[in-house]
């Protein structure tokens, strides 16, 4: 998004003493994202960036603190909370929970090569390893209760020939949900779309925005990103990159058959999570000044695509 929540000089200054970084030399409000307020912030000691938490349960937020520290101390290009002088890492500003971490260098890829995709799959088995031993516990707020609750108050006001599939995509998900649920699982950034990773060439730098973070099958993180990462403009997956993302995912944590039997459902459900969430996002926000809305209709046309045999995954190797 945007700016949902502008910031005075002076009280931006007053928020960053604690964190003794020197002078405020320039700061500015970034227009990316779609959830949160954020700011680069540039002082004498560096570049960082200071995040005004807009949505979600504030209770949640320790959680995504603790497991961002931990993804940090395991060698992830992740950002991570700085604790003020009196040591705390979440504080307020404007009335919103506030956040300030390192600027993380590098530039969104909008249209990833293979060796982009293949980063983004060794960052996913990277986070994933460095979880599943000891998994930080946080059910998703966009889960699939969530998408059984919320899919069919958003099919009314969907076209007529929408309708069947989203339909049809809930009750796979209410079928399956045993089998889903049973899958390998860790800590999920569920949300690695090529907006939240940051390259320099194609090394990749940096992930952010893990305010979806969860706890759920690892299988679920591979979907999203397969679907954001490797897909044509007609919602088609391109071998060409999820075979890399895949193979590259799988050398550092082999699929098992459960997780092979079900990813071309799995690749469905990815659909529909962000179709809805998009559907409720044009609702809120379509036409709203400075806040970014990205089409539904894109994951509508990824769902038609996905209802054939798409991709496959690598288990056997
Ligand atoms: N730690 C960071 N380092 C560098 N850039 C960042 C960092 N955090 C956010 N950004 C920039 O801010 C933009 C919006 O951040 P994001 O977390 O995706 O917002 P939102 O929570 O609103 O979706 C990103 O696209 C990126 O350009
Ligand atoms: N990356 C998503 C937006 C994040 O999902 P949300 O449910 O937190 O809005 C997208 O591109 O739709």
């Amino acid at each position: 998004m945007s700016v949902f929540t502008p910031l005075q000089r002076d009280e931006l200054e007053a928020f960053l003493a604690p964190y003794r970084l020197g002078r405020l030399r320039d700061f500015q409000g970034i227009t990316a994202g779609s959830e949160n307020s954020n700011f680069f912030v540039s002082l004498e000691q560096g570049e960082y960036v200071l995040t005004l938490i807009e949505r979600g349960p504030t209770q949640d937020l320790p959680f995504f603190i603790e497991l961002l520290e931990r993804l940090h101390r395991a060698g992830l290009p992740v950002p991570y909370a700085l604790h003020s002088e009196d040591g705390k890492a979440l504080r307020e500003l404007a009335g919103k929970p506030a956040l300030l971490q390192p600027r993380l260098a590098g530039r969104h890829v909008i249209e990833p090569n293979p060796h982009h995709c293949a980063e983004v799959g060794r960052l996913l088995a990277r986070l994933h390893l460095a979880t599943r031993e000891q998994i930080l516990e946080r059910a998703s707020d966009r889960g699939l209760d969530w998408m059984q609750e919320q899919g069919p108050s958003l099919a009314l006001n969907l076209p007529e020939d929408q309708l069947p599939l989203l339909r049809d995509g809930l009750a796979e998900i209410a079928e399956l949900r045993p089998k889903l649920v049973a899958l390998p699982r860790a800590n999920l950034h569920a949300d690695l779309f090529r907006d939240n990773v940051l390259f320099e060439g194609t090394h990749l730098t940096g992930v952010i925005d893990f305010y979806n973070a969860c706890s759920g099958p690892m299988l679920y993180d591979l979907a999203i990103a397969v679907n954001d990462w490797c897909s044509h403009p007609n919602g088609e997956i391109d071998p060409e990159r999820s075979e890399p993302l895949l193979a590259a995912y799988s050398a550092l944590r082999r699929f098992t058959p459960a997780e092979a039997e079900l990813w071309q459902p799995m690749l469905r459900v990815a659909c529909v999570r962000f179709w809805l969430s998009r559907l409720i996002a044009a609702q809120h926000f379509e036409g709203t000044p400075d806040v970014q809305v990205k089409d539904p209709g894109e994951f509508h046309r990824l769902l038609v695509a996905r209802q054939q045999p798409a991709s496959v995954l690598p288990f056997a190797f």
